[in-house]
């Protein structure tokens, strides 16, 4: 007997909030909140979980999921007037029946449509009006596909200008074996040091596995005008996630280390091991948007085999490996 994929499915999740099941032919999965636009679950055909959530996340409004992949909008971070990473991330959105067309024709069968709009309430603290489209697409090989479109729906002839990113918590074996690639020589702002600007020196990122004494937070850092492909790389896991982004020039790396996850109530004290957030963004250089215009920002991730990656950065290993 052969059972069919469901490919999208309507369901309660935790506490009875809803959420959205993708899935594809091959086994991969993904969860989708609607609470947040939150993708919480992100699984590879052997059925392991890739992203980090947080074993105390309580799943509770008015509080953020702490981990999957909240969306940070109109405001990332504390730089604004508006609460740590805006509202959007809890807010309920509604699945959108109706979304304008994609200009690109695919055959994805698993995604779905989310959709925010502003409220009377919201419009009290950020007093705009605007539709946030979101559409997440698991591809028939795994990959998770987020994008996003912001448009100013003003009718006062007003622009509004926000800043944005998908909040990445990664699921790594151990924080001292994983490596980022393609952020070394960057600049970067530091949020530990009053946002000031530093390049990266040296090799790829790697995070030291002794206990920080000084730092409050271990590594809390914008890289401004990244290149569109990221690898982290998992040594223990034999896994390398590869990130791709268009339209969201930089990428944020946090990371709380022991100190600030015990101050942390919805992280466990030693769960930051587990995770690494590398987040797409829009920080820097804030989008602005006049009545009718449309923002677009779109990442893809994949979980591929490290060895995979690593040839694919070194010609010598390709030419070895295929010889
Ligand atoms: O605790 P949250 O509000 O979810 O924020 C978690 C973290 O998000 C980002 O990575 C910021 O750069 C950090 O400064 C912040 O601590």
């Amino acid at each position: 007997m052969t059972t069919e994929t469901v490919f999208v499915e309507l369901c309660k999740g935790i506490n009875g909030l809803e959420k959205v099941v993708l899935r594809e032919v091959r086994g991969s999965s993904a969860e989708v909140y609607l609470y947040g636009g939150q993708v919480t679950s992100w699984k590879n055909d052997h059925g392991e979980e890739l992203l980090f959530v947080s074993s105390k996340a309580p799943f509770k409004p008015p509080k953020a999921i702490r981990g999957g992949i909240p969306i940070c909008f109109p405001q990332f971070g504390s730089h604004g007037l508006l609460e740590q990473h805006g509202f959007a991330r809890n807010r309920f959105w509604s699945i959108d029946p109706d979304p304008p067309p994609f200009p690109t024709t695919s055959s994805n069968k698993a995604f779905v449509d989310l959709v925010l709009k502003h409220s009377e309430e919201d419009t009290r603290i950020w007093p705009h009006r605007y539709e946030f489209r979101l559409r997440v697409t698991l591809g028939p090989g795994g990959d998770l596909m987020l994008t996003s479109r912001i448009r100013n729906t003003n009718t006062d002839g007003k622009a509004f200008t926000f800043t944005f990113a998908y909040h990445n918590y990664f699921s790594v074996s151990d924080i001292s074996e994983v490596r980022i690639e393609g952020l070394e020589t960057m600049d970067f702002l530091d949020n530990l040091q009053d946002r000031q600007r530093f390049t990266e020196q040296g090799d790829a990122i790697t995070f030291e596995s002794e206990v920080s004494i000084l730092l409050e937070s271990k590594v809390d850092k914008v890289y401004v005008s990244t290149p569109t492909k990221i690898a982290i790389l998992d040594h223990e896991k034999k896994r390398t996630f590869v990130l791709r982004k268009d339209g969201l020039p930089d990428a944020v790396v946090w990371n709380p280390w022991d100190k600030k996850a015990k101050a942390i109530p919805d992280l466990g004290d030693d769960e930051y091991k587990h995770m690494l957030c590398v987040e797409t963004a829009a920080v820097e250089k804030p989008i602005t948007l006049k009545p009718g215009e449309e923002w677009k920002g779109r990442q893809e991730i994949s979980a591929v085999p490290s060895s995979y990656f690593s040839g694919q950065l070194d010609p010598k290993k390709v030419l070895q490996s295929s010889s």
